[in-house]
């Protein structure tokens, strides 16, 4: 409903309808994290020592339940949707791309005969540091398909854009990291092209690009916090497929131009998922 526009404010007094609704739903999704953040908080004061992000939270001390509870939300909500959203229209691009896979698969052998670890062990950072095209194939994959692919914000106070564009108090501005994903000014003109290598230098170094050319991740103050720790989850997952299995995609063509029908929410989702065979 509108926010604007009315009757939600006397269904939210009342009591019923969609605001009965939304007031339940807040309610499970809230009991949701804080089963998470009590059972941390459990094995924190046991014997069990769990090394992830949330234990580290816990043990810092600093912060109260509710504040436990709305890190492990922010943390679900933009960390687990987005990475997702990225692999799966990785994965369907790299389907058609038998090239780029098998760059893929070689420079994981490489990076695992260097560290001396064999398929099915976790890999290093460094290790993950080093997969430089897989690197590149990820932010190329996610340039086309952004997973947050409109964002929007508000001004806090009147502003002026670097070309000069008057922005007022209050006013809320978007922009589409899909569209400017695709614009050949930044691009140039093979825009449309999946190139994992435009990303490479002539010595194979990653290069990277203005976040404000390069809007997947946000850019300025609010930047997305999670970039690093979303780059190592995608790139141990991706590698870790790519190595030991063969994925095909069992509907390729479904959807209009061959392009697998795309589903917006806040994150860039493929209608029906992308169904695959092992
Ligand atoms: C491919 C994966 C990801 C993409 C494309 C992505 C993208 C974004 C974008 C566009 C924003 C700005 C949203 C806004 O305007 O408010 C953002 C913010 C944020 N992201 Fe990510 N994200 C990803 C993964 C993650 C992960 C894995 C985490 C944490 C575990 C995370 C944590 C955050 C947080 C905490 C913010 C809010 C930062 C702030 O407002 O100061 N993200 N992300």
């Amino acid at each position: 409903a509108s926010p604007t526009a009315g009757p939600w404010k006397v269904k939210k007094w009342l009591n019923v309808g969609k605001e009965r609704r939304l007031k339940k739903a807040i309610a499970d999704v809230h009991g949701f994290a804080m089963e998470i953040v009590r059972s941390r908080r459990q094995s924190a004061s046991g014997e069990e020592n769990r090394d992830d992000v949330l234990s580290r939270f816990v043990a810092s001390d600093e912060h109260g339940d509710e504040a436990l509870r709305d890190i492990v939300l922010s943390f679900l909500i933009a960390g687990r949707e987005t990475s997702s959203s990225a692999l799966t229209w990785f994965f369907w691009l790299v389907s058609s791309r038998p090239d780029v896979v098998a760059r893929i698969a070689d420079e994981v052998r490489s990076v695992r005969s260097m560290a001396g670890t064999r398929p099915g062990d976790p890999f290093t950072f460094d290790a993950l540091r080093d997969m430089r095209y897989l690197h590149a194939a990820l932010t190329e994959s996610m340039r086309l398909y952004p997973p947050v692919p409109i964002d929007s914000q508000s001004s806090a106070a009147d502003d002026t854009l670097p070309d000069g564009t008057h922005i007022g108090a209050g006013w809320n501005i978007t922009y589409s990291a899909y569209a400017m994903g695709r614009l050949a000014v930044i691009w140039g003109k093979d825009c449309a092209e999946f190139k994992p290598e435009r990303w490479l230098g002539d010595d194979g170094a990653f290069r990277p690009e203005s976040p404000f050319r390069y809007t997947v991740f946000h850019a300025g103050p609010r930047t997305c916090l999670g970039k690093e720790m979303a780059y190592v989850q995608m790139k141990s997952i991706a590698a870790s497929v790519l190595e030991e299995f063969a994925v095909d995609v069992v509907r390729k063509n479904a959807g209009s131009g061959g392009v697998p029908e795309h589903v917006l929410s806040v994150t860039l989702r493929m209608k029906g998922g992308l169904p695959v065979q092992i």
